[in-house]
């Protein structure tokens, strides 16, 4: 490239990085790989703005993914902006809190007036502050701010609501179970599915593991769905009764499924698997006591099954069942504390994939309603009336959430042309970081908010695209130029953070996805060490293999915060985090996902196995999801990839992949043990 004489010093960038930033393209995307200088690729374009293209600072809108990421843009163009080194060494300060770090931040901020009139923010604080301006258009100008269940990090300036997303969902809730008959199908579900644990394969009546499995409204466990059918039939009409009660008739001991004390009657349930019931009855008679018999059979068809037992129980009951008493939501979820938070968090992440899509709360019903999946059909059931009950809620008292300020930002756009019109005009540069996991919404928002002349300039990795599951379109990076016309598009092919073999291993891993553009990394470090896979039949033995590398790298000098630990869930570092935490190693440990940005010189990737709830194990993802986005195995096979992709990419040097049990397919016909050669 001919040198081109700016005021701003290009020099650092290669070739590539300085075409992105010299662009003068209205649609940029710089597509590029991990570890090769996007987000400062990205700083250099605003540095270029200000001193070359004489950009008025206030015309520049850089977005970001979080707000973490968002403060350390603005850190890093002070550190570039401050000559004197100051701002380093309050950075370098160890021991500062997050807030004294904010603090600094903003008198730093002070200090160079043009660096506090660019507009840096995440998308919910750029659709915050058009709300606070203009939201009176299309909402209450006195909204109040609810806290994402994901991040209380925000900083709303005491315009915060005083609940946050996942206190308001279990409000509504609560309300909702007033009504009997809610309170029993969300306990139902609780017990079926995160308390016993009840897979869709398991058809719910040939299903019948050995011994008690199944809990029953009343908190107990019985043999088969049938049995806690009747269970929860009984509990439903108030009926007391006892399970499995031990009698003992005419010198031998015997357990009736039930017996009902207020109809003096013994209840027997029949199935194909039951043993045979004619002594029991023999044994009854010969004590003068009933025995109804119920069948298998007739379970199938609840309605049917319902009615039988009317007839049969109540019919003999005298005491008056009509006055039910109130179950309490407290009570009943007493023992269930654990279940029911897990719970909420689905929702609450699927309520997010909903508002991210763009599809309304009926079109979800009717695709749910046609699910082949019992667990699925009841989970939108009861669900979507606790959204809907959640959105009122909002609306009744003023209140916004994070979807909802994107939401209402482009409902303004929408209907308030002039007011969009001053964005526009405004905004003349618009760059956006970390652009393969924007969504339906975003984008739409960025569609109306870019203008024809203005710059749109985006960087991402759609290899690193990993939220799928939370509404991220990779098709937008992917297809970028059906989204936004004439773009240039730029590949950075330089990986400047991991050394030959990590680089390597990646683009090896990476290749295999079918959805993607393909793009040739190579490693600016050339050597390096080998990339180590350990596997043992026991964790012990993976454990102490990490151990004793992690003493190694430590006596080499490397210090403790630059040992990363990545596992895909967290039951699968329990074991390893607690013997190093005992001995007072503190290395960080991180789920995939939250590592997305970091890296270390010395990375563990846990789990390796493709196992259930291993690595990769594409069907992890909850089928509930595949209601709001329709998703096939090789296309969740392929996030799995590009998870193992953003994990691989986090190692500057040393790369460790270990695992108990099996290794996973991710290395079939690898070469195992040490010394991986990909
Ligand atoms: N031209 C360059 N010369 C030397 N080092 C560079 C250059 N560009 C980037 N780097 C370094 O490479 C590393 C990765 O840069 P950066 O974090 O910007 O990459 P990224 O592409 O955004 O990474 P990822 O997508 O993996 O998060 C940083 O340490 C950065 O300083």
């Amino acid at each position: 490239m001919n040198t081109i004489h700016t005021r701003t010093d290009l020099s650092p960038l290669n070739d590539q990085q300085r075409k992105a930033v010299l662009s003068r393209e209205n649609r940029v995307l710089v597509l590029a790989g991990a570890g090769s200088g996007k987000t400062n690729t990205l700083l250099q374009k605003i540095n270029y703005l200000i001193n070359d293209v004489q950009a008025d600072s206030k015309s520049i809108l850089a977005i970001t993914y979080t707000k973490n990421a968002a403060n350390e843009m603005i850190d890093r163009m002070i550190l570039a902006a401050d000559k004197t080194g100051f701002y380093k060494k309050v950075m370098e300060t160890n021991g500062l809190t997050k807030k004294e770090k904010d603090q600094e931040r903003k008198k730093m901020l002070h200090k160079y007036p043009w660096l506090n009139q660019i507009t840096m923010k995440t998308f919910h604080g750029l659709c915050y502050q058009i709300m606070r301006d203009e939201g009176v258009n299309v909402y209450d100008n006195q909204f109040k701010i609810v806290h994402s269940h994901r991040d209380n990090s925000a900083d709303f300036f005491g315009n915060t609501a005083p609940e946050n997303e996942s206190e308001i969902i279990q409000k509504v809730a609560i309300k909702m179970s007033e009504k009997r008959d809610f309170l029993i199908a969300l306990k139902r579900y609780i017990l079926d599915y995160f308390v016993d644990n009840i897979k869709e394969d398991q058809g719910s009546l040939e299903f019948r593991p050995e011994g008690l499995f199944f809990t029953t409204l009343k908190g107990e466990k019985v043999r088969s769905k049938s049995e806690q059918y009747i269970a929860d039939w009984l509990f439903r009409n108030n009926i007391d009764y006892k399970y499995e009660l031990k009698e003992r008739i005419s010198n031998s001991n015997f357990h009736p499924d039930f017996f009902i004390p207020s109809a003096n009657i013994y209840l027997e349930h029949v199935s194909k698997l039951s043993h045979p019931t004619f002594w029991k009855e023999m044994e009854l008679k010969k004590g003068g006591m009933t025995c109804i018999k119920t069948f298998d059979k007739a379970t199938h068809n609840s309605a049917v099954f319902n009615q039988m037992l009317d007839k049969v129980i109540k019919g003999r009951i005298s005491n008056d069942l009509s006055s039910a008493t109130v179950l309490n939501y407290h009570e009943e979820f007493g023992g269930f504390k654990k279940e029911l938070n897990k719970f909420f968090r689905l929702v609450l992440d699927v309520k997010g994939a909903i508002n991210a899509s763009n599809k309304s709360i009926v079109e979800i019903s009717e695709e749910a309603s046609k699910s082949k999946h019992e667990r699925v059909r009841l989970f939108y059931k009861i669900v979507l009336p606790i959204i809907k009950g959640y959105d009122a809620y909002c609306v009744d008292r003023s209140y916004l959430d994070f979807d909802g300020l994107i939401k209402y930002s482009l409902k303004l756009f929408k209907e308030h042309n002039t007011i969009r019109n001053r964005y526009e005009k405004q905004y003349k540069y618009i760059l956006v970081d970390e652009f393969q996991d924007v969504n339906n919404q975003q984008v739409a928002f960025l569609k109306y908010l870019v203008g024809k002349d203005s710059q749109l300039f985006c960087v991402g990795d759609d290899w690193q695209s990993i939220y799928g599951f939370r509404g991220s379109e990779i098709d937008f990076i992917v297809n970028f130029k059906e989204h936004f016309k004439q773009p240039e598009i730029i590949t950075l092919n330089l990986n400047y953070r991991s050394t030959d073999p990590i680089v390597k291993a990646s683009n090896e891993i990476i290749k295999k996805n079918r959805f993607q553009v393909s793009k040739d990394m190579s490693a600016v470090k050339k050597g390096g060490p080998k990339i180590e896979v350990n596997y043992a039949q026991l964790e012990a033995e993976t454990n102490s293999f990490i151990w004793e590398k992690i003493q190694k790298h430590l006596g080499e000098g490397i210090n403790a915060d630059e040992i990363l630990i990545l596992y895909r869930r967290s039951a699968m570092k329990t074991s390893i985090q607690k013997s190093l935490e005992k001995s007072g190693v503190k290395v960080q440990f991180k789920t995939i996902h939250s590592a997305k940005g970091l890296e270390a010189k010395v990375v563990f990737i846990l789990g390796l196995n493709s196992a259930p709830g291993g690595f990769p194990d594409p069907w992890m993802q909850d089928k509930i999801y595949h209601v709001i986005k329709k998703t096939e195995y090789n296309t969740l096979l392929e996030e799995e990839r590009r998870l193992f992709y953003v994990a691989l990419t986090r190692a500057k040097e040393h790369l460790y992949l270990v695992t108990p049990y099996q290794l996973s397919f991710f290395f079939k016909k690898k070469r195992v043990k040490t010394g991986l050669k990909i």
